[in-house]
């Protein structure tokens, strides 16, 4: 196992396996490289089949065991299913994805070695998930969250990004999940940082207080210090419950900005669709090139980002004297 500078191990990777993608929803973004817009097709730019499941096979000789796929939208790629098959038996895969395409292939996935899923819905009505997502496949979210249940991808996460647009609509989240059997929810704090638009940020604490407020049953997580609530349904407030019940759901919040604890327990290594290893999600500035993806330049790049990694909250970026967050002077003209 690879450690960093700051006692991080890492032991997953997220792999983004393309840039495009048939929605735009109006936060996204897109895993730290911007734009999703343009042509649907595929692009020269992917890594092929042959530079993942390569670059999958180097770094499970480091140890890591657990692999996300993500994007843009993953189930654009046609060969995610040979991608999936070929992952080293040893990694766990999961995938980050819109929904849409899951209809007709969460089986074949599953086949493959899919072994959990989040999907991504902002809203419980099409109208509300249409001015977030630019998107009118509503209905595709729904067929392909129960496609992902029938498949046996239980529990199926939902993920929810809470800002502006989407804070008056957790209520109901809340409750979706807590009365429908094999779903979880996912809150995740809107990242400005790459997006722009501060103005949209909300207070996710609010939402902390309010969960804890009403949960049977509060953990920590290991992986970024995670909270998650066992929440039960408006109908029940006020019942004794236990987490196991029915009409009892699972939230966890995802809170990443400002953060420092968050980013002292990051565990991972992301990946490009053009194949750069990247060592945090919020930097653009420390993409390291695997050349032409032989083993030994996947190794030495992989090293190499490892021993190069920092937390963005804390350590990158500090707090100065007025308490405001600015970059750490150590890192003005370091290589990436
Ligand atoms: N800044 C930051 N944000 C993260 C990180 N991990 C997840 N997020 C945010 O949470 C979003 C959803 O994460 P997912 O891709 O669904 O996966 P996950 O929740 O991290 O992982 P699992 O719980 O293993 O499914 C990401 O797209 C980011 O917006 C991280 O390491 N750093
Ligand atoms: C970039 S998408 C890629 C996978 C897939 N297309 C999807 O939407 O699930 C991965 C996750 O990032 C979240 N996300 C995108 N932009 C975000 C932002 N600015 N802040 C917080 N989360 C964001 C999305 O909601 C989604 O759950
Ligand atoms: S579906 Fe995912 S990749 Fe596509 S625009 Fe929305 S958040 Fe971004
Ligand atoms: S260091 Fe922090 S911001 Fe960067 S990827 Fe890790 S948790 Fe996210």
């Amino acid at each position: 196992m690879l450690t960093d500078e700051f006692g991080r191990e890492v032991t997953g990777v997220r792999v983004s396996l393309t840039d495009r993608c048939n929605f735009d929803c109006v936060y996204c973004h897109n895993e730290g490289l911007g734009d999703t817009r343009g042509p649907m097709d595929p692009q020269d730019d992917e890594m092929d089949t042959e530079d993942v499941v390569r670059f999958l096979e180097v770094v499970a000789e480091f140890g890591v065991d657990a692999v996300k796929f993500t994007g843009g939208e993953p189930m654009l790629r046609q060969d995610l299913e040979e991608i999936i098959a070929r992952t080293p038996d040893e990694m766990e895969v999961s995938m980050t994805t819109n929904g849409t395409f899951l209809p007709g292939r969460a089986d074949d996935l599953v086949d493959a070695g899919l072994e959990r899923v989040n999907v991504s819905q902002d809203a419980l009505d099409p109208d509300d998930f249409a001015a977030v997502t630019k998107s009118g496949a509503y209905d595709k979210v729904l067929e392909g969250v129960d496609a992902a249940l029938e498949a046996g991808l239980e529990p199926v996460k939902l993920n929810m990004v809470v800002f502006e647009h989407t804070a008056g609509y957790v209520p109901e989240m809340v409750d979706h999940v807590a009365e429908n059997d094999g779903l979880q929810l996912q809150l995740i704090e809107y990242m400005p940082e790459l997006t722009g638009k501060p103005e949209w940020n909300i207070e996710i604490e609010r939402v902390h207080d309010w969960l804890a407020e009403r949960a049977v049953d509060i953990e920590h997580r290991e992986m970024h210090d995670r909270r998650r609530y066992w929440v039960a349904g408006s109908d029940d407030e006020g019942t004794e419950r236990s987490r196991e019940d029915p009409g009892v759901g699972m939230v966890e919040i995802v809170d990443p900005v400002e953060n420092p604890t968050f980013c002292a327990n990051c565990h991972r290594v992301r990946v490009t669709h053009e194949g750069y290893l990247k060592g945090c999600l919020n930097r653009n500035d420390d993409l390291r090139t695997m050349g032409e993806m032989t083993n030994s330049e996947i190794r030495e790049a992989f090293r190499e980002t490892v021993e190069n990694r920092v937390p963005y909250y804390g350590e990158y970026m500090i707090k100065n004297a007025d308490g405001e967050w600015e970059l750490n002077e150590k890192y003005l003209d370091a290589p990436a």
